[in-house]
């Protein structure tokens, strides 16, 4: 038999109340080394699903199955060791910093009532600076703009040390520069041997940086695959509701890959390009 899938996710049905939305019937499994990003469009199910992964939401049926081991049966200390879940956005009423913050990550890993040390604010520096962002360690995490709260919270899910990495919408708030060097981080942690899932609104991520695209609409996964088999201008069109083109763009000499796929949006018909003044 083949290593447990670190998420396994089988027959998974969650709804809000009676009549409310509601995810049905998700299967899915992510393996060490995958990037696999959840696309659809808003109100898909996809944030819905993450908490289910998490453990923050009770499915109706189904399992969830975290390195082998069924969610329920695993504590929360245990469960945050296995996964580290950086939310869509958050915020702090307390006075902390994104050292702070970042530090926070280290809480599974700490006796009871022992406070992080020297070594553990070292690697919550050395995450903040992997992200680019050590020079924001003492800045107030309340007083950062919205970008720089999610690379701080990316920190810290990093120094939580958790093999699997569950992120809604990471980059939805960084700049076109954090963006890339964001993704460029993920793919990295991917070939380190982590389990990525995360949400994205840019088809594009799924064809550039991941190795596995799960595509969602109305609480269904309506495909799985590699995202050079899922994410095609066909199924965009379809699953977003506009004319999409998927492309190659070869590269300039010099770099690892000689090709790399994107998607443009087809203009409307007769739009001529907007005149310059
Ligand atoms: N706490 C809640 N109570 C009731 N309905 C909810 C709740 N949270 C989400 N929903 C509904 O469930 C549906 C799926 O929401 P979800 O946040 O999972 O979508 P999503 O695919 O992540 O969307 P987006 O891309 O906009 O973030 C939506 O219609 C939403 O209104």
């Amino acid at each position: 038999m083949s290593d447990p899938a670190d998420v396994e996710v089988t027959g998974l049905s969650f709804g809000y109340g009676r009549g409310g939305h509601r995810i049905t019937d998700v299967s899915l499994s992510v393996r060490s080394t995958e990037v696999c990003c959840l696309l659809g469009p808003n109100g898909a199910g996809k944030t819905t699903l993450l908490r289910c992964l998490l453990g923050l939401l009770r499915p109706e049926s189904g399992s969830v199955r975290i390195t082998g081991r069924d969610i329920d049966t695993l504590a929360p200390r245990e469960l945050a060791r296995r996964v580290a879940y950086v939310p869509q956005s958050t915020s702090s009423p307390f006075p902390f910093t994104a050292l702070d913050i970042a530090v926070m990550g280290r809480t599974p890993h700490l006796g009871l009532l022992e406070a992080p040390g020297a070594a553990d604010r070292r690697g919550a520096l050395a995450q903040l600076d992997r992200l680019g962002i050590a020079r924001l360690a003492d800045r107030s995490f309340a007083a950062l703009s919205g970008g720089e709260r999610q690379l701080v919270l990316l920190a810290r899910a990093l120094v939580q040390e958790a093999a699997i990495l569950i992120l809604d919408e990471p980059t939805a708030a960084l700049d076109y520069g954090n963006e890339v060097r964001t993704l460029h981080v993920v793919a990295e942690l991917a070939r380190e041997g982590h389990a990525v899932i995360m949400t994205t609104h840019q088809p594009s991520h799924a064809l550039t940086y991941s190795n596995r695209a799960v595509l969602m609409r109305d609480g269904l996964v309506i495909a799985d695959g590699h995202p050079d088999d899922v994410v095609t201008g066909e199924r965009l069109s379809d699953l977003y509701g506009v004319p999409v083109h998927v492309t190659g763009v070869t590269l300039p000499p010099g770099h690892d890959r000689r090709e790399v796929r994107t998607c443009v949006p087809i203009p409307a018909p007769h739009s001529a390009p907007l005149l310059s003044h």
